[in-house]
């Protein structure tokens, strides 16, 4: 067929592929019962820890796991725009905290009234508490100035780069370590004490350490702040339907 001949129909097949892509197809069945419900149940009883931290340290081949992990992600164009900056020291931990209490100071003004106080109760960071923290970033020059995939979405790298951070999450649940991710500083706060350039974006900060319980809800519902929304009234068939005083 000549190129002219080629239509929008001709999608290309696998015979096209250069030699050798075809061995590495492998079965795609389904999983055992047993690792399916683990699975799940990784899914299901993640929480965001901020109180319940251990204060030992998490041993290196472990951190790996999450660290091989959180890099087997999706990501846009294959653009892994990810950085792990590993944060042990308490110092480094203790001026990130400064940073998140004078922010949280300001989100707290936002609220009025009983809301306000309620905030007020709340623990919203395990900074100085987990012993360790994790701050992934995504490098928004990573892979060039055209990835595939991103042209149109700019943002997909950033969204990449939060699908690493899920998987970590997971993982931490399987391993019994739990995660708080913070996100209450300025930006530009973080950045000059941990030297981040600035074509570089703070995704996640991640409080990370071993927890011997976790609430069995989100603690904002365990605590009175917000209850989980019913799925059926978020699933829509073929249009957008209202769902306003969500
Ligand atoms: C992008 C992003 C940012 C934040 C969070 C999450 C995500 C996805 N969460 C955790 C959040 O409050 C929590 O996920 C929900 O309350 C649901 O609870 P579980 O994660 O199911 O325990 C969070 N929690 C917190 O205490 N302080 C924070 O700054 C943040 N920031």
């Amino acid at each position: 067929m000549s190129a002219l001949e080629k239509t929008a129909d001709a999608a290309p097949s696998i015979a096209d592929a250069p030699a050798g892509v075809s061995d590495h197809l492998v079965a795609a069945g389904a999983f055992s019962e047993v690792e399916r419900n683990a699975v799940y149940r990784a899914i299901e009883t993640r929480r965001d820890v901020r109180d319940q931290f251990r204060p030992d340290p998490l041993p290196d081949d472990l951190v790996r796991r999450l660290l091989e992990a959180a890099h087997s992600a999706p990501s846009v164009g294959f653009m892994q725009p990810w950085n792990f900056i590993l944060i042990r020291q308490g110092e480094t931990r203790e001026r990130v905290w400064q940073a998140f209490h004078q922010a949280n100071e300001e989100a707290c003004a936002m609220f009025e009234g009983d809301r306000r106080a309620q905030y007020q109760r709340l623990k919203l960071e395990g900074i100085r508490k987990a012993p360790l923290s994790i701050c992934i970033t995504c490098d928004t020059r990573r892979g060039g100035p055209v990835v595939l995939g991103r042209t149109h979405n700019p943002d997909t790298d950033v969204y990449s780069t939060v699908c690493a951070v899920q998987n970590l999450w997971l993982a931490a649940r399987a391993e019994g370590v739990g995660v708080g991710w913070v996100s209450i500083f300025h930006e530009d706060a973080i950045k000059t004490i941990l030297g981040i350039p600035e074509h570089v974006k703070i995704v996640a900060w991640l409080c990370i350490g071993y927890v011997d319980e976790l609430y069995d809800m989100p603690e904002l519902a365990v605590k009175g702040w917000r209850e989980r929304l019913p799925l059926d009234k978020l699933v829509f068939e073929e249009g957008w339907q209202d769902c306003e005083d969500m």
